[in-house]
């Protein structure tokens, strides 16, 4: 009886034939081979050990310095049609990408070991979740995968079954083959290439967090949404936390932010003294992706497929996220931040002393921040105080609210409910965040992000906007679509929302919305709540700030719309004409206000 694992044998023995490794371990993902693993990589010097006494089992590695992110300029989606690409992505046609990677694959794996990694997105026992193997050069790669994956045996198991089962179906195996090699670190010889319609990824010469973890941003997000599409679910940017109000009842929401607009913070927010008080709960299902299907009912059931958080470090601090600081004190792989002169991992934002900054020199401000800004803390999920026990459901949660977001220091209200499906995805599709001089040097250039996707999205714009639109189909019981903006600035430059725990309280007004039990102000660009409609006792925000926050400037918006409209004609042919006619609908309605 042949194995149910020839496809995968054969495609581990042809890997090996072209990166010629010295040998090949298959990783079951076991606590003996982790801590083996870690032992070697302290003593090749990959990972430096971390003051025992304060972070137990935590550990440093600084990536080389032209190794520090993602590198979209280099990211490829390799579809049969440029078109299927879309105008999202960089392109190259299959048969000539996969002749140009594997000519710097061809023997990179000299002199190293070839580790398999077999690994399931998503419960193991859900049917939401799907496997992927990556075959990796790199133990650090390795390790990050065991937290941020259900990586090794059980895996390799169901991967087995399934193909199995695909097999009885005269069918191909459906897992993801990637293949991971740092190569020579080499930014002139570096790629990370997906080819969504073979389930396949292939990146070389990086050994960064998206471009090497493939579970991630590679297989969860590109190759994921991809496979949803044609599937019929949603593989989305989105983080994923439940709110309990003192009743017990638990509403989950799913949102999506641009970077830089505290993902992370939301996910594990701690609610305000007062709602605290009354028995109000906040649970981290997920920080990052989110993967939603229609259930039975009618509503949409999402699994977090990670189980890991790859956050990151500058900025996460007792005042901004406490959840996540309690998270990252064992067991913990940083990447990239500052130590201090007892060994303790430091970045801004955290009290204390650098003494050594990220590329391992003695810390002088001269050189810039002590720990890169794209710093890194990988961690297991579960470590996470608010972390809920329902992130490992077979079923998923139900999702009650998505919610789009930007950095959005005017015009767009603290929070706004889109008037049905359609009008939502105009919203998603439409959102942005203006830059900060942190970012890119411009202030307040309106960059827009759709479903803050544009990095992820693996396969065309337009026709994932479509996608979205057709889930609006009879019997659907869908979420009711928001949008929040907790950056509104005054005329004086300062925050309006004090944000953080307080952010609460929109979320209350979110979910009540769901409920049909708060009332809010019919405007042309949605729903928007009065200051009687949000509970903000407690807050010393005067009048004139309500009003800013919850008003909606007609010329404004009219002005946002054109933009908007301008935005979705650059998608041509593709942007679906029901998108097109929701923006026309909601600038005439603004017209006439
Ligand atoms: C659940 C929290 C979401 N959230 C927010 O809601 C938020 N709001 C702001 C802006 C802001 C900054 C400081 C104060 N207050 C004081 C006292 O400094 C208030 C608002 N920054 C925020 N940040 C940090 C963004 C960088 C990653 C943030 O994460």
């Amino acid at each position: 009886m042949t194995s149910q694992l020839d496809t995968l044998n054969r495609w581990v023995d042809d890997v090996a034939r072209l990166t010629q490794p010295d040998s090949i371990h298959w990783c079951d993902g076991s606590d003996a081979e982790n801590r083996a693993l870690i032992a070697q990589m302290e003593r090749d010097g990959t990972l430096i050990a971390l003051n025992p006494e304060t972070h137990p089992n935590c550990w440093l590695h600084r990536s080389h310095p032209s190794d520090v992110a993602r590198v979209e300029h280099l990211t490829l989606v390799c579809t049969k049609n440029k078109e299927d690409a879309g105008p999202n992505n960089h392109w190259m046609e299959p048969a000539e990408a996969h002749a140009k990677i594997d000519a710097l694959f061809a023997g990179c794996m000299r002199g190293r070991t070839l580790y398999v990694v077999p690994y399931c997105m998503g419960p193991i026992d859900s049917p939401i979740a799907r496997c992927g193997v990556e075959i990796t050069d790199s133990p650090y790669v390795v390790a990050n995968m065991r937290i941020m994956t259900r990586m090794g045996a059980p895996a390799l198991a169901r991967i087995e079954r399934e193909s199995a089962e695909a097999a009885a179906r005269g069918e191909q195996p459906a897992f993801v083959k990637g293949l991971h090699s740092i190569g020579e670190l080499d930014p002139e010889k570096r790629f990370i290439m997906h080819f969504p319609e073979e389930l396949t990824i292939k990146s070389i010469g990086s050994g960064y967090g998206g471009n090497a973890l493939l579970g991630k941003k590679c297989h969860a997000l590109r190759i994921g949404s991809f496979q949803a599409k044609s599937e019929g679910w949603l593989a989305e940017h989105m983080l994923i936390v439940g709110i309990e109000n003192p009743q017990g009842e638990t509403h989950y929401v799913a949102a999506a932010f641009p970077s830089a607009c505290g993902k992370t913070n939301l996910s594990m927010l701690i609610p305000p003294e007062g709602y605290r008080a009354k028995g109000w709960k906040v649970w981290t299902i997920g920080d990052d992706i989110c993967w939603m299907t229609p259930g039975e009912d009618g509503r949409l059931w999402a699994i977090n497929p990670e189980a890991g958080y790859f956050g990151v470090a500058p900025g996460t601090s007792k005042s901004t996220n406490p959840n996540a600081l309690a998270t990252i004190q064992r067991d913990t792989i940083y990447t990239n931040v500052a130590v201090t002169a007892d060994n303790q991992p430091w970045w801004e934002g955290l009290p204390g002393t650098p003494v050594t900054d990220w590329q391992g020199r003695p810390y002088d401000p001269k050189n810039g921040p002590a720990a890169h800004p794209n710093s890194r803390f990988t961690v297991s999920a579960r470590q996470c105080p608010s972390w809920s026990a329902q992130a490992e459901a077979a079923q998923g949660v139900p999702i009650s609210a998505i919610v789009f977001g930007g950095r959005r220091p005017s015009l767009v209200p603290l929070v706004f409910e889109a008037r049905d499906w359609a009008h939502g995805v105009l919203v998603g599709a439409a959102m942005g965040s203006e830059t900060t001089a942190a970012a890119t040097g411009a202030v307040g250039v309106l960059r827009r992000d759709s479903m803050a996707m544009k990095p992820f999205c693996g396969y065309n714009y337009g026709d994932y906007f479509a996608h979205w639109l057709s889930f609006d189909r009879p019997g659907a019981q869908l979420p009711k679509i928001f949008h929040v903006n907790w950056f509104r600035k005054g005329a004086d430059g300062k925050f309006l929302w004090p944000g953080f725990g307080d952010n609460l309280r929109v979320l209350e007004w979110i979910i009540d919305r769901c409920k049909g039990e708060a009332g809010a102000q019919d405007t042309p660009i949605g729903f928007v709540p009065g200051k009687r409609d949000l509970h903000l006792e407690g807050l010393d925000l005067d009048d004139q700030a309500l009003d800013t926050l919850l008003g909606v400037d007609a010329a404004g918006w009219n002005a946002e719309l054109a933009d908007i409209g301008r935005y979705l004609d650059s998608f041509g042919a593709r942007a679906p004409a029901a998108l097109k006619a929701e923006q026309r609908r909601v600038a005439d309605a603004l017209a006439r206000d």
